[in-house]
């Protein structure tokens, strides 16, 4: 069974452009090309408007990429589930977490997967945690690393990593605005302090909350995605950021800025793998997901 032109539809899905596109899936842009047309030949509609600038997935497009994703997990499933116990695996699974996260805990869950599985291959992409855990229900990652929300939504399974307190972190040079007695915050010592905070997630959640109690609406310096350049524009002194305590530990440049002992502290966030419940049913994802011990 040939599943190419569903992989190269897919590919193309997610990068809308066909040099990436094809570069992905190791052929030509030409190759790229002709499947993408034999497919709307067999379907008879158009998947994606595209000129020499621009490609635009159409609503049909975006149906058939439900069908798609689909047909080959599948079909992954089933080609894995009729390969015998004593064959090994193989197969592709990826991975998604902040540059951090592939410091810290990258090391410890794949290394011995690695020498155990070493048919399957892992694809990592680092970005924003913010972003992990939709990209996992979407279906555009296997697996990721991502703080545990409050609600963990139904579909997902998420093993906990590390718990990791979130601090309040200023630069190491003085500055007029740095709250004098952090220990006691009073809304006076705070509403003039530029804030450096992430753009969305739970550290920005926690971040607003605890502002909300104190009566302040932050003002805000810059809006960051992920969190390690929190630490750089902190150390430039162009504010006070919340990281967690982990992302500190790891940047190159926590020499610049200093831990802020503020009371009452900010909770702390579990940091933990999480995958879609009905993936588990794939012997590769089960394989890697076996294998990550609980913390
Ligand atoms: C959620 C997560 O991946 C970290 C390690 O806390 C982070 O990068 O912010």
């Amino acid at each position: 069974m040939d599943m190419r032109l569903l992989k190269h539809f897919l590919a193309l899905a997610e990068s809308l452009h066909f040099g990436r596109a094809s570069n992905a899936c190791h052929v030509s842009p030409s190759t790229l090309s002709r499947s993408i047309r034999q497919l709307e030949e067999t379907l008879g509609v158009v998947l994606f408007e595209r000129d020499n600038r621009h490609v635009v997935m159409t609503p049909h497009g975006i149906t058939f990429l439900a069908y798609a994703r689909e047909a080959l997990e599948q079909w992954e499933q089933l080609r894995l589930s009729l390969q015998s116990e004593a064959q090994r695996l193989t197969g592709e699974i990826s991975v998604y977490c902040s540059v951090t996260a592939s410091y810290s805990f990258l090391y410890a869950l794949l290394s011995k997967f690695r020498t155990h599985h070493p048919g399957i291959e892992l694809k990592l992409h680092t970005g924003d945690p913010a972003e992990a855990m939709a990209r996992v229900l979407a279906g555009e990652e296997d697996m990721a690393i991502t703080p545990r929300p409050r609600r963990t939504p139904e579909a997902l399974a998420f093993k906990s990593l590390t718990r990791a307190p979130l601090v309040f972190i200023a630069p190491q040079a003085s500055a007029a605005w740095i709250p004098a007695t952090p220990e006691s915050p009073s809304a006076d010592q705070w509403r003039e302090v530029p804030m450096i905070l992430s753009e969305a997630g739970l550290s920005r959640e926690f971040a607003d909350t605890w502002f909300k109690a104190l009566g302040v609406t932050p003002q805000i310096y810059a809006q960051v995605a992920g969190h390690e350049a929190i630490v750089s524009m902190v150390g430039l002194g162009f504010g006070i950021g919340v990281v967690p305590k982990i992302v500190l530990d790891n940047s190159p440049l926590q020499e610049r800025v200093r831990v802020l002992a503020v009371k009452p502290e900010l909770p702390h966030y579990d940091v933990g793998l999480c995958v879609l419940e009905r993936r588990l049913k794939s012997p590769l994802i089960r394989a890697l997901w076996d294998e990550v011990q609980a913390r």
